[in-house]
């Protein structure tokens, strides 16, 4: 299976935490073989059960493993253990948080340098800023992405729309592949993040979460 993800493909996103009635992995893994079916090209997937539950869609797929720990902003992803499970579980492409933000767990660097060289992955590096960026950049991410954008103290509050400006300012900066991720809730916003300059888009909540679709036509009636 190639392990590049296609330019100009759409990558879906298929999540649904513990408090979702979604959540688990023979969701996600129909999940994905609906994402397929409709023209995906990857698929991004939380945690090694739901990474090889995806698999079944037979597209390039990025890990994640968020774990929470008190008192410390950072969860995706924070330690090389976490990259080590993604990668028996079947990962082709691992994400982490590349920020420079407290965490208990490995620094960014350390994990970059372990998923590239003692797993043999692609390394996929969620940032908030344009010099988060270019660290990643530095560090040898294979792919960079805006996931985190909205999300940092010093980015927030999370503007209703996707940071277009984010991927204008790396283009212009790093040749490292970009990912739109976050906040993309239309088609229309997807294409626009390609015209910016993203290689690919990842869309989550608004194809893949039933319940925050509906939430959003439940809150426009309400009005
Ligand atoms: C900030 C954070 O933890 N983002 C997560 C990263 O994996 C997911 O919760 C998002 O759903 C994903 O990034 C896709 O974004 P959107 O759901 O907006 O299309």
């Amino acid at each position: 299976m190639s392990l590049e993800l296609k330019r100009g493909g759409l990558i879906v996103s298929c999540q649904a935490q513990a408090d979702n009635p979604l959540h688990g992995p023979i969701f996600m893994g129909a999940m994905a073989l609906a994402a397929r079916d409709g023209g995906a090209v990857g698929i991004r997937a939380n945690g090694p059960e739901d990474v090889r539950a995806c698999r079944v869609a037979g597209l390039p797929t990025i890990g994640i493993s968020k774990i929470k720990s008190d008192g410390f902003p950072v969860y995706i992803t924070p330690n090389r253990a976490a990259a080590q499970d993604l990668a028996k579980a079947g990962a082709d492409i691992i994400a982490l948080d590349c920020t420079p933000r407290p965490r208990n767990g490995d620094d960014p660097e350390s994990i970059v340098r372990f998923i590239r060289d003692e797993l043999g992955l692609e390394v996929f590096a969620d940032i908030s800023t344009l010099d988060e960026g270019l660290a990643a950049e530095q560090m040898g991410a294979t792919y960079v992405s805006t996931t985190l954008s909205g999300y940092t103290s010093y980015t927030e509050p999370k503007p209703e729309g996707p940071d277009l400006k984010l991927i204008e300012a790396l283009a212009s900066r790093i040749s490292t592949p970009i990912v739109a991720e976050g906040r993309f809730n239309t088609p229309q916003l997807a294409r626009n993040a390609l015209d910016a300059g993203a290689h690919a888009v990842v869309v989550g909540t608004m194809i893949t979460s039933p319940r925050e679709i509906t939430r959003a036509f439940a809150r426009s009636l309400a009005k």
